[in-house]
């Protein structure tokens, strides 16, 4: 099936990110990715939908290479990152800020610590286990880390241990900890299917606000419908590994919706409910 491209990015637009042709086979034998290829701008909000084994959560990790492709490229900038070899991994995921559905907190840390986190690959020296986090940083990291937290509006928790916050606290500081690694394009898989639906709109409103007054463009995997239509700016609809759907939600149509969900939603789009 051929990409359904609603809106071509224009020829003067730099893409900040580039995938080309991009396939992913794991060692199973399941081919994830059957060469998908999109291009990404500072304006992006885009939400990756398609139905549960369609490749979107591989898709996001070969973008941050927690995965290695099979073959294609992810330009970054223009440099190709699906390449790179591990002693440049680090460059490269602090690059690409990811935000995950578990938080991936540490329980024990201060939620200060834990965004300081998001610095250490800043720094040169591996950091002893022993020592606090909050000692070994410089005062302009600790700093930054605190603007972080009140970027998010959970500052006063700063001191507080992260096991103790709640579900959608833990997913604001996991959003602290990516501002911190200052990223240029942050990923987010699934980063609201184990929070309530106030904690959720909290985090995509987070989300939207991050990239419209920092222009970082934001790609997020969604299984709630709902909430793909109130915050996409742009969508990629995937199925079976590949791209069906590139463009604005309005003109995504509810033939090709059936599609990208495999015929087993007989509703409207707009009451499409996550498929199972
Ligand atoms: N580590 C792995 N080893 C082997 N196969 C995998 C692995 N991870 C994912 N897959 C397979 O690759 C395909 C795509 O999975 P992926 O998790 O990317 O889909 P998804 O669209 O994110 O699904 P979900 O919405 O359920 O998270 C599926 O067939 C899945 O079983």
């Amino acid at each position: 099936m051929s990409v359904h491209s609603a809106v071509p990015m224009e020829a003067n637009q730099v893409p900040l990110v580039e995938v080309r042709d991009l396939v992913k086979r794991y060692p199973s034998g399941t081919t994830a990715l059957k060469g998908v290829s999109f291009q990404v701008s500072v304006e992006d909000f885009i939400v990756i939908i398609g139905c549960s084994g369609a490749g979107k959560s591989t898709l996001l990790r070969c973008l941050n290479r927690l995965l290695k492709p099979t073959s294609g490229q992810v330009l970054l900038l223009g440099e190709d990152i699906s390449t790179v070899s591990s002693a440049k991994l680090q460059r490269v995921r602090r690059r690409v800020g990811m935000i995950f559905q578990q938080f991936h907190l540490v329980p024990r840390l201060t939620v200060l610590e834990n965004v300081l986190a998001g610095r250490l690959r800043f720094q040169s020296a591996p950091v002893p286990h022993t020592l606090s986090l909050a000692r070994i940083f410089p005062k302009r990291d600790k700093e930054l880390a605190f603007r972080c937290l009140q970027e998010v509006g959970i500052e006063h928790l700063a001191l507080q241990r992260a096991d103790t916050l709640s579900g959608g606290q833990q997913q604001r500081v996991a959003i602290a900890r990516v501002l911190a690694q200052e990223p240029e394009v942050i990923l987010a898989d699934e980063p609201i299917a184990s929070l309530d639906p106030r904690s959720a709109s909290t985090v995509m409103n987070l989300l939207r606000q991050i990239h419209e007054r920092k222009g970082i463009p934001v790609l997020v995997n969604l299984h709630h419908l709902d909430f793909v239509r109130r915050y996409a700016g742009r969508i990629l609809g995937m199925q079976n590994g590949r791209l069906v759907y590139d463009g604005p939600p309005s003109l995504l149509e509810a033939e090709l919706v059936e599609r990208i969900y495999q015929g087993s939603c007989d509703v409207a789009w707009e009451e499409l409910p996550a498929c199972a």
